[in-house]
């Protein structure tokens, strides 16, 4: 299997702090990867270097075939991000938004059309076009910030909380997109305290106290722990 994300050694230090300690592992292409830990673990300290956002303290890693020291522009380019933080403007529309991070992303204005109609007819978003983001329900927005995340069809999208906040049925419509995304070739990185939506991961890694614990498919991970689901892996492991 093509290896797309690999981490070695990797360490963040916060002044005397070390939120990252010693993290390596690989992530394969068109895997769904999920990220898990207790609040605090060190999860979006890690995927903020895994973006280019951060610089780690040391360690070696490389993400869609990139050095994230050296070539943080081209890794950049290959990936996709999205926050529970950081996704639409509220300000503006639903067309408005999707323009700007087509602008971002650099997609061609006639190529960007096209998408744009093909995106909102998917989302069955062609309504509320001319609607401002900060009306709408918190399920459509996540929709939205994922589909404009992915508009530039890149080969891995980082999704840190994509979730958090909606119901388990718009959670898991949520998840058929992500689904989508990955029979597309997209590697999709995700961090989650949905323990149903561990389950939903192809390999799932658990972290605690800056460490990664324990790493493999849930299916190994139930039987390792002795446990009925990923809830009781997780409590065992992230204390
Ligand atoms: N810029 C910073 N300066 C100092 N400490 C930081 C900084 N950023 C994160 N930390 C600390 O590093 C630890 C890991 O934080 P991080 O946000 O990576 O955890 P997380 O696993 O993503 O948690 P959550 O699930 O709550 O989002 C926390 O103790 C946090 O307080």
């Amino acid at each position: 299997m093509e290896k797309i994300i690999t981490v070695q050694n990797l360490v963040k230090k916060f002044g005397s702090f070390t939120a990252n300690d010693n993290l390596s592992f690989d992530v394969y292409k068109g895997e769904i990867f999920g990220f898990l830990g207790a609040n605090g673990a060190g999860k979006t300290t890690a995927i903020r270097i895994l973006c280019g956002l951060s610089s780690p303290t040391s360690g070696n890693v490389k993400v869609a075939g990139f050095d994230i020291y050296r070539e943080t522009e081209k890794v950049k380019k290959n990936i996709g991000y999205m926050s529970q933080k950081f996704s639409l403007y509220e300000d503006l529309t639903v067309a408005e938004n999707i323009r700007l991070y087509a602008g971002i992303y650099g997609i061609p204005p006639k190529k960007r059309k096209e998408k744009m109609a093909e995106l909102l007819k998917k989302l069955e978003m062609e309504n509320a076009r001319n609607k401002l983001i900060a009306g709408l329900p918190l399920g459509w927005k996540q929709k939205l910030a994922f589909s404009v995340a992915i508009f530039h069809e890149p080969k891995i999208v980082f999704l840190d909380e994509p979730t958090g906040g909606v119901d388990p049925v718009t959670r898991r419509k949520f998840w058929d997109l992500i689904y989508e995304a990955a029979s597309n070739g997209i590697t999709v990185f995700v961090t989650t305290h949905y323990m149903d939506e561990a389950e939903y991961c192809d390999r799932v890694s658990i972290m605690d106290a800056g460490k990664i614990e324990a790493l493999d498919t849930p299916a190994k991970l139930k039987e390792r722990y002795n446990a009925k689901n990923m809830d009781e892996v997780f409590i065992k492991i992230a204390r």
